[in-house]
């Protein structure tokens, strides 16, 4: 589907103003989107070039070449003119840099504001999840997590797509799906953050895995082997944690996992896959330009996991072939001799092994 040809609708006729923090990959995607649905969006990037780039020729060709950003956008570095006059504010920046940028702002945001972390990861210091993060430093607005299958490569092509709102505030949910919602953006409801921002952020580690098995060529089965099992780990660790099991049957969990780990247009698996190849994780992250947060995910995942004693073969495996200089043989051995063990474990329990 051309994006130049797409015609929008969105489902609310009101047209209102929203900001998006973080000129990147995502931010720029759901920018379009939602300047396409007739919402003044106040687009904040650090980086004055861009901007200007943005405001001149209506294009962000270091993050989507080619994709014209056309409807009422306003780019903009002056952190407080984008978000004083906007009802939600949607956040795509890094885990790495999140609480840094919104604790430095945390002045310029309004009372009971909509703010919505789009961003997929850990922070390091505390295992915080970001919605965690802007309930620490900004308490005093309504919060929301968006997450689900979205490459931003098809969504700025408009092509059809699904992602998941999880708030506990229903006003929020409502709202965020009349922003987004249009004929190729469809906005589904959940309650349960903790797990729809927590699916997002460990999908990405088995995503390296993926791209890892491909360069391999390890075969259709291996490749069914590996999601599912990746759903079952990811899932244990969640539910460990307080998430519930059943978010991860939604697009948020299942949904998210199977576009990551199939698909060369994620970089968590272009990534794994460079190693597979032989690159080193240095190489492979320096050559992809963008951010990759399973790297950063993986290391947080596996000390967690280990501190809680929650089993977690696949995210040990890959840590110990990238940090630990395991080979793939040796790790792939190691895993398909393990205890043969339960399916579905909330159906029959697993046989403990450690
Ligand atoms: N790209 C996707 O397909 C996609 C889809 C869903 C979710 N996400 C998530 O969105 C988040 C952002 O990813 P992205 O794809 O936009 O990454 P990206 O690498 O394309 O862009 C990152 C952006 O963040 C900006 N940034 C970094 N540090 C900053 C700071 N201190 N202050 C201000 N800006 C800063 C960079 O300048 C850049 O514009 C990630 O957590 C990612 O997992 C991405
Ligand atoms: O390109 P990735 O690997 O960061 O994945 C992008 C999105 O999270 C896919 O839903």
């Amino acid at each position: 589907m051309s994006q130049q040809s797409h015609s929008t609708s969105s489902h609310s006729d009101q047209k209102k103003q929203v900001a998006v923090l973080g000129g990147g990959s995502f931010g720029t995607a759901i920018t379009k989107v939602l300047a396409e649905n007739g919402h003044t969006v106040h687009f904040w990037m650090r980086d004055g070039n861009q901007a200007r780039e943005v405001a001149e020729q209506g294009t962000n060709q270091r993050y989507m070449p080619g994709i014209q950003l056309t409807g009422d956008i306003r780019p903009t570095t002056d952190f407080s003119t984008a978000v004083q006059s906007a009802e939600a504010v949607f956040v795509a920046i890094p885990s790495k840099a999140f609480r840094a940028v919104i604790q430095q702002h945390a002045a310029d945001f309004c009372n009971d504001q909509i703010v919505v972390s789009l961003t997929k990861g850990i922070e390091r210091h505390g295992f915080k999840l970001m919605s965690e993060i802007l309930q620490e430093e900004i308490p005093r607005t309504r919060i929301g997590v968006l997450s689900g299958p979205n490459l931003a490569g098809e969504i700025v092509n408009c092509d059809l797509t699904a992602t998941v709102i999880a708030a506990k505030d229903p006003d929020v949910r409502r709202t965020v799906q009349g922003l987004l919602g249009c004929e190729y953006f469809r906005v589904y409801a959940n309650v349960d953050i903790y797990g729809v921002e927590l699916a997002g952020a460990l999908k990405n580690i088995y995503a390296i895995v993926s791209g890892l098995a491909a360069a391999l060529d390890l075969g259709e089965n291996a490749k069914a082997m590996l999601i599912t099992r990746s759903l079952a780990e990811m899932s244990r660790f969640a539910v460990s944690l307080g998430a519930n099991p059943m978010t991860f049957m939604g697009l948020a969990g299942v949904g998210d996992l199977v576009v990551t780990c199939t698909s060369s247009k994620s970089r968590n698996y272009r990534v794994g896959y460079a190693v597979g190849k032989g690159a080193s994780l240095e190489d492979a992250a320096a050559e992809l330009g963008q951010v990759a947060e399973g790297i950063h995910t993986l290391q947080l995942v596996k000390e967690k996991a280990e501190d809680a004693g929650i089993y977690m073969p696949l995210v040990r495996g890959l840590y110990e072939i990238i940090h630990g200089g395991a080979s793939i043989k040796a790790v792939i051995n190691g895993l398909m001799m393990a205890v043969q063990n339960s399916d579905v474990e909330f159906i029959l329990p697993r046989t403990l092994t450690y």
